[in-house]
């Protein structure tokens, strides 16, 4: 436990990074997943459930939070960690990128956004520095600057226009959120599919010397090896010593690819809305339980899982539920998918740890690969 933010880079083995990140909350082991909290749960989960599969942080929604039931009111009722009762780290995005897609986005300037509730109508203003402010009123142990996602394919002007907006607002948003000791503000990257952009926008956000990094703008609608194109321009470009986050990112595959070029945590929210449509992550790759082929099966989702949704429920039960949509469905599939995603950061971080990333990678995708049994 230390009384700020502090980044230990464990090893590396080819590009892939062993690390934790030490706040006051708590210890985050790096490569990290973070499961996705929107307006503070974990959909269909208790957070010590969360806890248990191996989570050490988790994301809450700026843009949610505000609209329903505020910042002011959960500053007034002691912050978001005592609210939603988890005591572990937090890491809050400005919810720029929410706004982009949920709300009926009224007009974008220099100010900031400003946008329709898509809960209530109303006509809300966020500006970098409302967006510090909010995240500061809900407590969060890492927040991050507003910015300006754009989604692919785009026009290069824009693209361009958009990531210079979003490194103005990272100095803005460096300015008011000030220091704050056992806290973090990571600036986002942007820049689209342009490298040239790309490496511009990190080299100017390396130089505001900020907590961490988030690399945006990106698991918008490009393929996959674009994706990964982008990471391998931008990486090097930013400091080693500092944490990478690749936003919104992603499946099983493209985590591993991504740790593979030098990324350090991760949020989606793929493991938990599939796992509500009734898709199971396995070891084995992915199973739709609403196949007819699970209605009689009686063998659980994996029996070497120590996560009991795993281990203890009969495919045909599982079947059975998200075919009558119970809620139990989507509760177990949601523990399932999120137990799997942990239990794949901890071979990763293992295999790192013993210099094997590259065997355990080739391994874990040929298993997906073979299919489920
Ligand atoms: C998590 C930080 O959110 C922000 O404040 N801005 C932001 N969020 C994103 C979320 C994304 N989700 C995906 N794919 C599912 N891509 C994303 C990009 C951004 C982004 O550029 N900027």
């Amino acid at each position: 436990m230390t009384d700020n933010f502090q980044f230990t880079l464990d090893k590396t083995d080819a590009g892939a990074r062993l690390g934790q990140i030490s706040m006051p909350r708590g210890e985050i082991r790096t490569p990290a997943f973070m499961p996705v909290g929107t307006v503070g749960t974990v959909k269909a989960m208790y957070l010590d459930q969360v806890h248990e599969t191996g989570a050490d942080i988790i994301l809450g929604n700026t843009y949610h939070l505000m609209l329903r039931p505020t910042a002011e009111r959960v500053a007034r009722l002691g912050g978001l960690h005592k609210l939603i009762r988890w005591e572990h780290p937090i890491l809050t995005d400005s919810g720029g990128f929410q706004v982009m897609s949920l709300s009926g986005l009224r007009k974008l300037d220099e100010q900031g956004v400003t946008f329709k509730s898509h809960v209530d109508g109303s006509l809300h203003h966020m500006s970098p520095e409302r967006s510090i402010e909010i995240q500061g009123l809900l407590g969060s142990d890492i927040q991050m600057q507003l910015d300006e996602c754009v989604a692919l394919p785009a026009e290069p002007k824009e693209i361009e226009r958009a990531m210079e907006m979003s490194l103005r607002w990272a100095e803005r948003c460096r300015v008011a959120f000030g220091e704050q000791p056992g806290k973090a503000m990571f600036g986002i990257v942007q820049g689209g599919d342009i490298p040239a952009l790309r490496i511009r926008s990190a080299e100017a956000l390396s130089q505001l010397d900020l907590k961490g990094y988030a690399i945006g703008g990106l698991a918008v609608g490009e393929p996959q090896d674009v994706m990964l194109q982008m990471l391998e321009t931008t990486l090097p470009v930013l400091p080693t010593e500092k944490p990478r986050y690749l936003m919104g990112v992603g499946t099983p595959d493209d985590i591993l690819k991504s740790v593979a070029r030098g990324i350090d945590m991760f949020d989606c929210v793929m493991p938990t809305r599939s796992g509500r449509h009734g898709l199971a992550f396995t070891r084995r790759g992915k199973v739709n339980i609403r196949n007819a082929r699970h209605a009689e099966d009686m063998r659980p989702l994996d029996d070497q899982s120590n996560c009991p949704a795993s281990r203890d429920y009969s495919r045909a039960y599982l079947h059975h539920l998200v075919r009558s949509n119970e809620a139990l469905g989507g509760m177990l599939l949601s523990w399932n998918n999120l137990a799997y995603y942990q239990e794949l950061m901890q071979g990763i971080r293992k295999a790192i740890a013993e210099s094997r990333f590259a065997d355990f990678m080739a391994e874990t995708q040929e298993e997906w690969a073979r299919g489920d049994l």
